[in-house]
């Protein structure tokens, strides 16, 4: 739709050149009636002349449009608005552009050069918007432009009297749009940066000539139409781009440690980086919004944390959730994973285990740990245990304040285990998640601060001693700890080779959390049909390091609606978490029968697992086929050459065996996982692969061949 502005009024500062100019032609095309100001000054103030205004009256006439000159000066605004009264009858808009340069260094002004300035831009912007003001708020009707400049935002060499009236404007803006919302009268702000006869001399000369007014002046006619109800706002634009500008408060911190403490110079600088970080930033809309944080910055100094409790605030957004369920393997193949990343989802929800985000970076960013310690250093850090408990469920964003304490302390032979407990609580207090971590450091000493208090730690409880229910094999991603890091835990023990040396580790390690993740996802698949709300707590020992690219096994014991589970290394059988759980509200078991459950991108090992069940299938239906054969070794190697696993194919008894045969095979086919995926989804014919040298046959080439057809599969994968 074309914004227009049939029958109503605009009058415009300084509209005799430049920007000024710019706005009233398009004001004037848009079926505005004008009224050109301008008082034929040069740009720093001097002489008076009507010809500018009269120019531009004469262009807009030309165009079929319709406007008047008026030659005052802002300083008497009224005179302004009177022109457009006596005119048209009415004022609706009104743009104070009109402005003058007195640039000069700071010794070198004179209090006429820092007064004339502040005449012009701030006191005029105030006079024509008092005078046009009562008109505004009996029609419940106006819009106000005040024209504010990068030099007012960040100051500029030789204008601090040009700076100083021009954020003065801002601050002018924020006020008439507060007083102005009820009547409908609205006040932005425009922060232009334009070729005109005040910026001659200080752009340079390529991008003056690119510093159109015109591109500048359909944002402020947007911002002036009726329909836009956008108030109080800066927009800085130039070149042919626009933006909206605002303050930021950082989130700060207490200088005093209660009511009763005074802050000295050594607290705040004790505080300074904390003062001044910006990480946590905030917009904030309201002087009473700010008022209104003392409220609680009062209510912390009257009612000082514990002693040697910690706290922490951490805000996130559906873009954090979604992060970390990507962090830990959730992927697009199964749908019933797009709940937990996708914001768009009807069920869209934060992954369960996300509740452990808040305590854990609360305890990478604070003293926590370290209070209980002798001097130590992150490279002798490993976490312990975790425990999770949801007490109500994780929204999909929002800011929550975690609570810690160090519960106990257990010097051990090989190191010392810090646990503590952390509780996470909402914007409205409501308390959201209970968490205990204990963290291991390897050779550390505890420094006696704090007692052993293992009762109130919650205890891993060992597996039952039958056979698992189930078992899930899922495969991590080369990448997934390079990942998972971006939810919070940035130890350089999980991307830095050098720094995992030090931590006596060949290269980085997946974060325990991770891997945990990994493992509780099998679980709620299994049991929980993936639903989130399902889930109630979990508790995990960390047993051994997994690195990037390992596959799991996650072995599963259901007794009532307590998970019990282990997860092992595939490959070895190594057990990293033990004397697991998980406590569902409700059991749902899974129908798959399937021992593996999908995991997005890296997940060869596990589809060339199901090709090879295929192909057993296959084999054993084909008897006819395998009977002339005596025997095949299939190796399956992983990507950097090594043999993963060994499978014999048996062709003379049509079985498919896991590991190498006793006897000597007739054949032997060396084939890397990709290939032999490709090979059975029918994407790459044997014999090419062989002429590629992706399928290394020793021994008989015709017997390879003949096995060519037990390759392809059609199996569903
Ligand atoms: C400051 C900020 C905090 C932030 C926290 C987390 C930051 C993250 O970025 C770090 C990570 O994610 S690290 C990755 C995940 N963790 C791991 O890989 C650790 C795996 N575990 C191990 O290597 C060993 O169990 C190991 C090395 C932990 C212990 O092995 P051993 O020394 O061989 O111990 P062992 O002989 O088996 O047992 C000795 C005593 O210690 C207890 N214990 C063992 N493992 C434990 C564990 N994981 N947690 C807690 N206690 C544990 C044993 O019960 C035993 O106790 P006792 O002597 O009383 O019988």
């Amino acid at each position: 739709m074309v914004l227009r502005f049939d029958n109503r009024v605009v009058v415009v500062t300084g509209a005799g050149a430049g920007l000024g100019r710019e706005y009233a032609l398009l004001f004037g095309k848009r079926g505005a009636k004008v009224v050109v100001n301008d008082l034929g000054g040069n740009f720093h103030g001097e002489g008076n002349s009507s010809r500018a205004a009269d120019l531009v009256v004469e262009e807009i006439r030309k165009l079929g449009g319709t406007a008047v000159a008026d030659y005052n000066s802002v300083v008497e605004g009224h005179k302004i608005i009177e022109t457009a009264i006596s005119n048209y009858g009415r004022i609706d808009v009104l743009v104070n552009n009109a402005g003058i340069l007195r640039d000069k260094s700071i010794a070198n002004i004179s209090d006429n050069d820092w007064n004339l300035i502040h005449d012009v831009h701030l006191k005029g912007s105030f006079m024509t918007t008092r005078a046009a003001w009562p008109y505004f708020k009996k029609q419940k009707f106006g819009r106000i432009i005040m024209t504010t400049s990068n030099s007012g935002i960040y100051g500029n060499f030789g204008q601090a009297n040009y700076s100083a009236a021009k954020l003065g404007l801002i601050g002018l803006a924020n006020t008439v749009a507060i007083e102005g919302a009820k009547y409908n009268v609205h006040c932005n702000t425009i922060c232009p940066t334009a070729a005109s006869r005040m910026t001659k001399g200080i752009l340079p000369d390529d991008l003056f000539d690119e510093m159109k007014p015109e591109l500048i002046a359909p944002v402020v006619v947007y911002l002036c139409h009726e329909d836009t109800m956008d108030n109080g706002q800066v927009i800085e634009s130039a070149v042919g781009f626009a933006t909206k500008v605002h303050f930021v408060r950082g989130k700060g911190s207490l200088i005093r440690d209660s009511i009763k403490d005074v802050p000295t110079p050594e607290t705040v600088k004790a505080k300074w980086g904390k003062i001044t970080d910006m990480k946590n930033a905030k917009h904030f809309n309201s002087n009473m919004e700010v008022s209104s944080s003392f409220v609680s910055v009062m209510d912390r100094l009257k009612n000082p944390l514990p002693k040697d409790t910690f706290e922490d605030t951490y805000t996130y957004t559906f873009r954090d959730t979604i992060l970390y369920a990507l962090g830990i393997g959730v992927g697009t193949e199964d749908e019933s994973n797009l709940k937990f990343i996708y914001e768009n989802h009807p069920n869209f929800a934060a992954f369960p285990t996300y509740a452990v985000i808040p305590s854990i970076i609360m305890l990478m960013t604070s003293s926590i740990t370290p209070s209980a310690l002798e001097n130590f250093d992150l490279s002798q850090v490993l976490h312990g245990e975790q425990f999770i408990e949801i007490v109500n469920p994780m929204r999909t964003e929002g800011t929550l304040t975690t609570r810690g304490n160090v519960i106990d302390v257990q010097q051990k032979k090989s190191g010392v285990v810090v646990t503590t407990e952390c509780l996470s609580y909402d914007e409205g207090g409501q308390l959201m998640t209970r968490s205990q971590s204990s963290t291991f450091i390897v050779r550390g000493k505890s420094n006696g601060k704090y007692g052993g208090n293992p009762e109130k730690v919650i205890n891993i409880i060992p597996n039952p001693s039958r056979q698992p229910d189930h078992t899930s094999i899922v495969k991590t991603n080369v990448d997934q700890a390079a990942l998972y890091r971006l939810s919070g835990d940035l130890n350089p023990l999980h991307i830095d080779p050098n720094f995992a040396l030090l931590g006596g580790f060949n290269r980085p390690i997946i974060h325990g959390l991770c891997t945990f993740g990994v493992s509780v996802r099998a679980v709620l698949k299994q049991y929980a049909d993936n639903d989130p709300s399902l889930f109630k707590a979990v508790k995990v020992r960390f047993t051994k390091p997994v690195f990037p690219g390992d596959t799991l096994k996650v072995e599963m014991w259901q007794e009532g609606n307590r998970i019990h589970f282990r997860t092992l290394l595939a490959e070895s059988n190594t057990e990293v978490i033990s004397g697991a759980y998980v406590d569902l509200l409700n059991v749902i078991k899974s129908t798959s029968t399937s021992e593996s459950i999908p995991q997005s991108s890296s997940n060869m090992a596990l589809q060339s697992d199901a090709v090879f069940a295929a192909i057993k299938e296959r084999v054993n239906a084909d008897k006819a086929k395998a009977k002339s054969v005596n025997g095949v070794f299939l190796y399956k190697i992983t990507k950097d050459g090594k043999v993963a696993k060994e499978w014999t194919l048996d062709l003379k008894n049509a079985v498919i065996s896991e590991g190498a045969p006793s006897g000597k095979a007739d054949t032997t086919i060396t084939i890397a996982d990709e290939d032999f995926i490709d090979i059975a989804l029918g994407k790459l014919n044997p014999q090419q692969a062989f002429m590629k040298g992706k399928l290394k046959i020793q021994g008989n080439i015709m017997l390879a061949q003949k096995l060519s057809p037990l390759l392809k599969t059609d199996a569903k994968l």
